[in-house]
């Protein structure tokens, strides 16, 4: 087991990772149920006299959502209901000047760690810790505290490389979540068990078809990875259309095995039928699968599909959902995503939401949280665990607490 908060003296000088991975619309971040998780933790960590360096990550070098954590500042101070400083440096001198200067009960904010060379790629936690960042920054603060459960599966630097220098705890999200999705993994289900996946980050789903096939009867396919199962299966649908980039590189690296899953596991996959697409006038227009053309863009899963999920829902006596079916922020392409999310509100199945966006819909749409069993603010961390797998960030706690 990790250590935790409770486990520290009060008023110490803290690096906390946290993550609050947003949605971002004309180039700001947009709120999400992750600020509001994080702003807690932080709370109670000033409240005990703590100093605290908060380090983050937003989107991915390359994409559209890789921007400064400036915006993200404003939401965390507002969900705080005290200043939080944006420091627009990661562990330059400007970063170190500030967190000389940041006292007791005080909060700020660290630049996006992704914009620091050394923070990624995936690197063995030996090799992290290492690093220049790692080695700057540790020896400015008494501990490290990791409450970012959502990215404890990738092992970067922010991550992976602190715990293995200095006194290391898990903070109360990561633990939250961790002792919620551990719960689940032991959970057995007497009904049929259903997996919802959806969303844009394919290549975080793909292997999960595959390590849960002995405890998930049937899987309910919409957003990026449900196209490209449409077009493994034959459909003019799941290409890179205009300035798009979620198709064709996860394509490239997951061709096989997609077609190996559809094989395998074909009668337990239940693939779209319909899509829906803008129209000419503006409106959601909808199409067969049967009439997809390859340079349209389709941002949800179709009337017909919708109804098919949420009866396959009311069926089950579980049901796990990771991504949404379309692109719900607009209320055009939320069907799918929102029939689905009523349907287990209604039903008395166990349930578990999760992913940082997916989880926004339930706010989004007037649905009640208390209607879901556990509605987490991780997506492919919440999945990996649920499969049984370790996450390196909470394993190098363990070892850092065994040690
Ligand atoms: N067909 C689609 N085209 C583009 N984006 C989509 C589509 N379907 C779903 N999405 C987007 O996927 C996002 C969620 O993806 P992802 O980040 O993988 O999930 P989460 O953050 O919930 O784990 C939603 O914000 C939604 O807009
Ligand atoms: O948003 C996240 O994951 P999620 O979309 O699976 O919930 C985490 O912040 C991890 O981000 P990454 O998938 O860019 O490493």
């Amino acid at each position: 087991m990790f250590n935790t908060v409770s486990d520290l003296d009060s008023g110490q000088r803290l690096l906390v990772r946290i993550d609050i991975n947003a949605p971002v619309e004309n180039g700001h971040a947009q709120d999400n149920r992750r600020f509001e998780r994080h702003a807690e933790s932080i709370r109670t960590l000033l409240e005990d006299g703590h100093a605290v360096a908060v380090m983050a990550h937003q989107g991915r070098p390359g994409r559209d959502t890789f921007i400064s954590l400036e915006s993200h500042a404003d939401i965390l101070g507002d969900h705080l209901s005290q200043d939080v400083e944006f420091v627009p440096d990661t562990f330059g001198e400007d970063a170190l000047e500030a967190t000389e200067a940041l006292e007791s009960g005080e909060v700020l904010l660290l630049e996006n760690v992704r914009m620091c060379e050394d923070e990624l790629p995936e690197k063995e936690p030996e090799t992290h810790a290492g690093s220049e960042f790692v080695q700057t920054l540790a020896p400015k603060f008494d501990a490290y505290v990791n409450d970012a459960y959502s990215a404890a599966h990738r092992a970067h630097a922010s991550l992976v490389g602190f715990p293995l220098v200095m006194d290391a705890y898990a903070g109360p999200v990561m633990e939250a979540e961790y002792t919620a999705n551990s719960a689940i993994q032991d959970r057995e289900f007497e009904g049929p068990v259903t997996m919802v996946l959806g969303g844009t980050k394919a290549e975080d789903l793909i292997p999960v078809i595959e390590r849960v096939d002995d405890t998930v009867d049937r899987f309910c396919l919409g957003g990026i990875v449900g196209e490209l199962f449409l077009r493994a299966a034959g459909h003019d649908v799941g290409y890179d259309v205009e300035e798009t980039e979620f198709f064709d590189h996860q394509w490239d690296d997951h061709a096989n095995t997609i077609e190996s899953i559809l094989e395998t596991y074909g009668d337990r996959l239940t693939l779209a039928a319909d899509l829906a697409y803008e129209g000419d006038d503006g409106e959601r227009a909808e199409t067969a699968v049967e009439g997809l053309e390859k340079d349209t863009s389709y941002l949800d899963v179709g009337t017909e599909s919708a109804e098919t999920y949420a009866d396959l829902v009311r069926e089950s006596d579980a049901v796990f959902v990771k991504g949404a079916l379309g692109v719900f922020e607009d209320e055009r392409f939320a069907t799918g995503t929102v029939t689905v999310l009523e349907a287990i509100a209604e039903t008395d199945c166990f349930s578990v939401v999760g992913g940082g966006d997916t989880s926004r819909a339930i706010g989004m749409y007037g649905l009640d949280e208390d209607d879901f069993g556990h509605v987490s603010i991780a997506g492919g961390a919440y999945v990996r665990a649920l499969t049984g797998e370790p996450l390196v960030g909470i394993d190098v706690l363990e070892t850092a607490a065994a040690a």
